[in-house]
């Protein structure tokens, strides 16, 4: 049976230090990080997701600034939003919450936000310190940087690996195929076109999959001893359930992410640590 790689656990961990050092860092500067949450319209899974994350900033002291804008908010005006952020000093970290509504153009928004404040690291500047391995100098993607945390954590070789990646998101996908790539792995990365799926995927030792496609990856699919990695998250009949089938692929994998309890919360802790980083780079701490 799997190890089963806790994001629960490991974000405890992770947010309990960045507790302490978010009250050390208040006394030095006179002020705590702080996070801006833009959210337009009133998508409730939005709501609950920007409410989990302002949660998480008070549990660790970060402060948090919620903009709320309705549905019908022009691209003009969300820009604008953006721009007040980056000049106040008081804001460290700035994110769009997505899906925008139709109307809206994220890649728009996305490049107004500055680098240095760009905590979902989906600014073109950040994408390229990824690809660079730039990782000290920018500020990388949550989900991608969670999932490589785990791998630290838990001593997961990456090294000569065949590393697989299901799905090529600019926010998931694109950027954990180059961070396994920066770790030396050798990676291929699938997507909903890919013919033959399970070719690569039973070949990978590491698999990882972000295509939102609910149990996607069967048994049958995996390789015996097989680090697997669920990054989807969709709502079947009410419940949770990831991208992988993951009570009979606990069988046959050396470890599994479960789905919830995986890697959303480290999602989550990543954002946190990314708010902590910005603030110090900002401050020249
Ligand atoms: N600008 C922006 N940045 C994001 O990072 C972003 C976004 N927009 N839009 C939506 C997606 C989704 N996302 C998740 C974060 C945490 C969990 C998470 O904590 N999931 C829990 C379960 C939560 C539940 O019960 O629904 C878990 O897997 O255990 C899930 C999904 C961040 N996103
Ligand atoms: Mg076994």
């Amino acid at each position: 049976m799997a190890v089963i790689l806790d994001g629960k656990e490991l974000s405890k961990k992770i947010r309990g230090k960045l507790k302490e050092e978010v009250k050390e860092l208040k006394e030095k500067a006179g002020r705590p990080p702080a996070l801006a949450v833009v959210l337009v319209g009133n998508d409730p899974a939005s709501e609950i997701y920007v409410r989990n994350k302002i949660k998480a900033c008070g549990e660790v002291g970060i402060r948090s600034i919620e903009r709320r804008l309705p549905a019908n908010t022009l691209q003009e005006e969300l820009n604008q939003v953006v721009r007040e952020l980056n000049e106040d000093d008081t804001v460290d970290g700035i994110i769009v919450q997505l899906p925008l509504p139709e109307h809206l153009s994220c890649r728009e928004v996305i490049n107004y936000i500055s680098p240095e404040k760009d905590v979902d690291g989906f600014h073109p500047v950040n994408a390229g310190k990824c690809l660079l391995g730039l990782y000290d100098e920018g500020l990388m993607p949550c989900t991608p940087a969670g999932v490589m945390k785990f791998f630290e954590e838990y001593g997961i070789e990456l090294q000569g690996k065949n590393a697989v990646m299901v799905g090529h998101s600019n926010i998931v996908g694109k950027p954990l195929a180059n961070m396994l790539l920066n770790a030396n792995a050798t990676v291929s990365v699938c997507h909903v076109y890919t013919d033959d799926l399970a070719h690569y995927t039973r070949n990978a030792d590491i698999l990882c999959v972000a295509t939102g496609v609910p149990h996607l990856i069967k048994a049958d699919m995996v390789k015996e001893g097989a680090v697997v990695i669920d990054i989807g998250i969709s709502r079947v009949n009410g419940k949770i359930v990831g991208d992988v089938d993951f009570e009979r692929v606990k069988e046959k994998a050396s470890a599994i992410t479960p789905v919830p309890g995986g890697v959303g919360p480290m999602t989550i802790t990543m954002l946190l640590y990314n708010t902590v980083k910005a603030f110090k780079m900002r401050m020249g701490y």
